[in-house]
Order: structure tokens, then C-alpha cells, then sequence
């Protein structure tokens, strides 16, 4: 039902989007779902989330589309593709967003927002959400949410001041608390970033290359001792460029993915179903970054170029 005061638009309507969307949608916002190849599924049958955590959901009017066009103008959009589609997705951004609109980057990865700003226009507010979830596509049209849910908002570019910024980051927090999500803002978006990608860098390439869940990756001591490697360096690339890290994050991040249920990355999604993989957000930008600031990150580029090479063999030569 439609009774919100914003209006809000999903733009890539797969685990994140069909989560979020949906949960917005419930406590009654204006939600509009772009979709692309689950669109004659939605429209058929709805939107269902099978959650761990609230039990099975569905939504059963869904405001669908195809094509950005055909989207009413809104106040929100909540970019949740996988960040190998925003330069093709800006247009599609730009023609749903209401003048003064805020987009939200529901993404993994560094410097996302850096790429989109410039295909932009210069009234649209630019954040980032970052989203502590477990969830996947299981079918058309239907989202599992195996754990956790929060979305964390933090702005980074527009024509707002400090207090603007402030108010807007609020108010996305509000949206997301008013529909039962744990949210909390961001005061730095890029240090926020580094964190979250001690924990991606790590699990979400390993998953892959290892063809192994957090629990199997964990067990084993050559595994866990790999994914171990790996965070600290990127806890180091993260210090090195100037961000202050909680103490012992890598520690409280191990043990706090022991406790989650067994889990594959959307990276290990993406690699099984042959879509590109969220390489340069998660491993060509940060180790950029760590080697402007003079750090070195082995471990992690040993991962990336093997990455590579996956990425390279499951996409059509051309
Ligand atoms: N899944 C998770 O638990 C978590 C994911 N993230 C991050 O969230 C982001 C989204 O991930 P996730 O939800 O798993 O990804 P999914 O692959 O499940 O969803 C991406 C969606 O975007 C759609 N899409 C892509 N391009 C277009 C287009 N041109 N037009 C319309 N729709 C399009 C896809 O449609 P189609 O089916 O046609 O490809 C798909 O529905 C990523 O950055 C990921 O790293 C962060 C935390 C946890
Ligand atoms: C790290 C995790 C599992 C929970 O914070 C997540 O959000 C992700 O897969 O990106």
C-alpha cells in the first residue's frame, strides 16, 4: 500500500533490492522495483523473502517495470545491482531520480561512489549504504535472508551543507528503522568502507577460489589462516591510507562470521551463475589506494589476479 511520504525506487531488484524494497514496501512506503530478467516473474507472482529472521514474506502487488522511463519520479533510489552494472545503470539513475533526489549505493566495495558521481546530475544527492546481510536469490522473484539486516548511511556527495547532510542521512535512517531495519549513520563513508571490505576481501574471493562457505573456510586451519592473511592486510592497507580502525576488527570479524549461519558470498553467486564478478570495487580500487599511500598488498593481489583470470575465462571472448 502506498501511503508513504517519499517516493522510493529500487533500481536492481535482486537480494538487496528485493530485501530492502520489500521491507520498505511493508511499512508502508511507495516502493517502484526496476527489475530486468525476474520482471515476468515478479509481475506474475510477486515478491516473496523467505527470512530466517522475520519468517516468509511476500508482497504481492509489486510496482514493477522494465524500463526506468516508465518509473514515476522519486525522492529515493536505492541502487542495489552489483557495481559491475552502475556505468551502464547511470542513465536509468538519472531518469528516475525527482530533481533533489538521494541515491543510495546499497554496494560492497571502495571508490563506487567516486565513479558514479560524475555521471550524476549536480541536484542529485550521493550516499552509501552499507548493508550487514545474509542474503541471496533462490528463484525468480523469491529472496532467502539467512541473517542479520542493518544498513549503515553515510553522504558523500551533493549540494548540501554539513547540516543538510546531517538531516538526509537521518532521514534514510529513519526510513529504514520505520520498516524494522537496524540503521545508523555514517559519519565516514570511506572509512566505513575499508572496514566492511576487511571482511569482503577476504571471504567473498576465497569463497570463490576455494569453492567453500564461511563455516568450511573457517574449519580448516589452512583456510581460516588464509582469510586471516588476508584481513589483516587489508586492516594494514586501511590504517595506511589514514582511517582508524576499531582495535583487533580482523579478531571481532572472524568470530563474529563463526556465529553466522553457513554462508556464501554474493560473489560466489555471482561466479556460479557466470556474471562478472565485483572485482575492481573489492580488489583493483583498494589496492590502488594502498599503493598510493606506499602499501603493498600481496596477499590480496595473489587473490585478485586469480579472480582475474576466473572472471576472464567465464565471459564471452570479445
Ligand atoms: N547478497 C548479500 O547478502 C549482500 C550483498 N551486498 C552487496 O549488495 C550489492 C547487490 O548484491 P546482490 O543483491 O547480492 O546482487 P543480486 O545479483 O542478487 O542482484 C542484483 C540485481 O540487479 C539487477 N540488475 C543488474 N543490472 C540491471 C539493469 N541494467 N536493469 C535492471 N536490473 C538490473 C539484476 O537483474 P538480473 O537478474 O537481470 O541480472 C539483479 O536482480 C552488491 O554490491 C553486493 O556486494 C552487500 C551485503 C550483503
Ligand atoms: C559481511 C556480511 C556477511 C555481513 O556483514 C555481508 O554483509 C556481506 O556479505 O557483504
Amino acid at each position: 500500500m502506498a501511503s508513504g511520504h517519499s517516493r522510493i525506487g529500487i533500481i536492481g531488484t535482486g537480494a538487496i533490492g528485493g530485501f530492502y524494497g520489500l521491507m520498505l514496501a511493508r511499512a508502508g512506503q511507495d516502493v517502484h522495483f526496476l527489475l530486468r530478467s525476474e520482471y515476468a516473474a515478479v509481475t506474475a507472482r510477486g515478491l516473496r523473502v523467505e527470512s530466517q529472521v522475520h519468517g516468509a514474506l511476500q508482497l504481492d502487488s509489486v510496482q514493477a517495470y522494465r524500463q526506468a522511463a516508465d518509473m514515476p519520479p522519486c525522492d529515493w533510489l536505492f541502487v542495489a545491482a552489483k557495481t559491475t552494472s552502475n556505468a551502464a545503470l547511470a542513465p536509468a539513475i538519472v531518469q528516475a531520480a525527482a530533481p533533489g533526489a538521494k541515491v543510495v549505493l546499497l554496494q560492497n566495495g571502495l571508490g563506487v561512489e567516486d565513479a558514479l558521481r560524475p555521471l550524476l546530475r549536480d541536484d542529485m544527492h550521493l550516499l552509501g549504504g552499507l548493508c550487514a546481510i545474509c542474503a541471496h536469490r533462490a528463484e525468480p522473484g523469491v529472496v532467502v535472508h539467512q541473517a542479520l539486516g542493518a544498513v549503515n548511511l553515510g553522504y558523500h556527495t551533493g549540494p548540501a551543507d554539513a547540516e543538510q547532510r546531517q538531516r538526509i542521512v537521518d532521514e534514510g535512517v529513519a526510513l529504514f528503522r520505520a520498516a524494522g531495519i537496524d540503521s545508523t549513520g555514517m559519519p565516514s563513508l570511506a572509512q566505513a568502507r575499508w572496514m566492511k571490505l576487511i571482511w569482503n576481501a577476504a571471504f567473498n574471493g576465497l569463497s570463490v577460489l576455494l569453492d567453500a562457505d564461511t563455516r568450511t573456510l573457517l574449519r580448516n586451519d589452512d583456510s581460516r589462516e588464509l582469510v586471516r592473511l588476508v584481513m589483516q592486510e587489508v586492516e594494514g592497507a586501511a590504517q595506511a591510507c589514514g582511517y582508524t580502525l576499531p582495535p583487533a576488527i580482523t579478531e571481532k570479524m572472524l568470530q563474529g562470521t563463526a556465529a553466522m549461519p553457513d554462508y556464501l558470498p554474493s560473489m560466489y553467486h555471482d561466479r556460479r551463475a557466470h556474471r562478472p564478478m565485483e572485482l575492481e570495487a573489492i580488489y583493483a580500487v583498494p589496492l590502488a589506494q594502498a599503493a598510493q599511500a606506499g602499501y603493498a598488498m600481496p596477499r590480496t593481489e595473489v587473490l585478485y589476479r586469480a579472480l582475474c583470470f576466473l572472471d576472464a575465462a567465464a565471459q564471452p571472448p570479445g
